[in-house]
């Protein structure tokens, strides 16, 4: 059963230019994912393809000027703005993708302990640190204190003690030793495993391949394709949108091929397929609407020449 579910989410931001024309900037369009118990569902994508502001949009906590339009079910139910105040940082928590995200007032010990919701928030604090490496001192300081990699563990600590039931993890590992990233991807794993669920969001896909279940690959705010994640090998052969296969083949490992071009931007989407005017397969009826998410096989992609 999903525990997560995003329907048809559009966000967008109206801005003024310097010459007063109104300009729309469509930062997410028509996506739609979910994750399931059990699952971890990574999502990965180019810089500036709305991964963060997806993650926002779960908590409600976009900024105030975005329009929005679409559904989130949590556990089958609509999560109206009461719901997501009610709910986030109790069912569904953030580990956000800035260290700034830590209160820069309050001691980390402290913030960590307010983040437990029920049973000993002293116990659960202690344990949660010596899990992640981090000496009893540090619970004493203030976020300015920290070093990157320890202002990572605090943050990853607060969402693993919170008692949520889905993480939502963006970026949680830049900055952090391999050691550290790889108990961190052991516990979301494990986390996971205990009927609860992830969303992973990273630029690390090899990371993501060891780890998640399913990747949901996001360009120029939205999905173009979810499979899941032993498709992702090889050449590639079996991922179904061109942007999969490219996004693959520009991995070190894969030969580094880069993609010719540029993803858009929010303020100037092409109209119809947004990998159009990148693709080598694009036709004349690209051009004409963005095309749905359909099922493909073992996964979905949202391509019309796809086969
Ligand atoms: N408050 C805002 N007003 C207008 N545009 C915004 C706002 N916040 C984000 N955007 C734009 O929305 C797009 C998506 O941003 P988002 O932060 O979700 O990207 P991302 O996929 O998380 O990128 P990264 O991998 O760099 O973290 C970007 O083009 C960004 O400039
Ligand atoms: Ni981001």
């Amino acid at each position: 059963m999903a525990i997560l579910e995003v329907e048809n989410l559009s966000v967008s931001f109206k801005r003024y230019t310097r010459g007063f024309k109104q300009v729309k900037s469509n930062v997410i369009s028509s996506l739609s994912v979910e994750v399931e118990e059990g699952e971890i569902m990574a999502i990965v994508g180019a810089s500036g393809s709305g991964k963060s502001l997806l993650a926002q949009a779960i908590l409600g906590i976009l900024p105030r000027n975005a329009i929005v339009s679409g559904g989130i079910k949590y556990g089958g139910e609509v999560l109206t703005p009461p719901r997501q105040r009610a709910l986030c940082g109790r069912e569904i928590a953030l580990v956000p993708q800035s260290v700034n995200s830590l209160d820069p007032l309050m001691r980390v010990g402290e913030q960590v302990r307010t983040s437990v919701k029920s049973g000993n928030a002293a116990a659960a604090q202690k344990e949660v640190f010596e899990r992640y490496h981090l000496d009893a001192n540090v619970e004493k300081m203030y976020p300015f204190q920290l070093s990157g990699g320890m202002a990572r563990r605090v943050l990853i600590s607060t969402a693993m003690v919170s008692g949520a039931r889905v993480i939502i993890a963006d970026e949680p590992t830049p900055g952090l030793d391999e050691r550290s990233v790889a108990e961190a991807l052991k516990h979301l794993r494990e986390f996971a495993d205990s009927r609860c669920a992830v969303l992973l969001i990273t630029h690390d896909i090899e990371s993501a391949l060891k780890i998640a279940d399913r990747i949901a690959v996001f360009y120029a705010g939205t999905t173009v394709e979810i499979s899941p994640v032993e498709n992702f090998r090889g050449n590639g052969e079996e991922l179904w949108h061109p942007f999969s296969k490219a996004l693959w083949r520009a991995l070190p490992q894969n030969g580094f091929v880069p993609i010719p071009g540029s993803q858009p931007h929010p303020d100037d989407l092409p109209s119809g397929c947004l990998f159009a005017p990148r693709c080598g397969m694009a036709s004349a009826e690209c051009g004409e609407a963005l095309p749905d998410m359909r099922k493909l096989r073992n996964g979905s992609v949202r391509c019309i020449h796809a086969t």
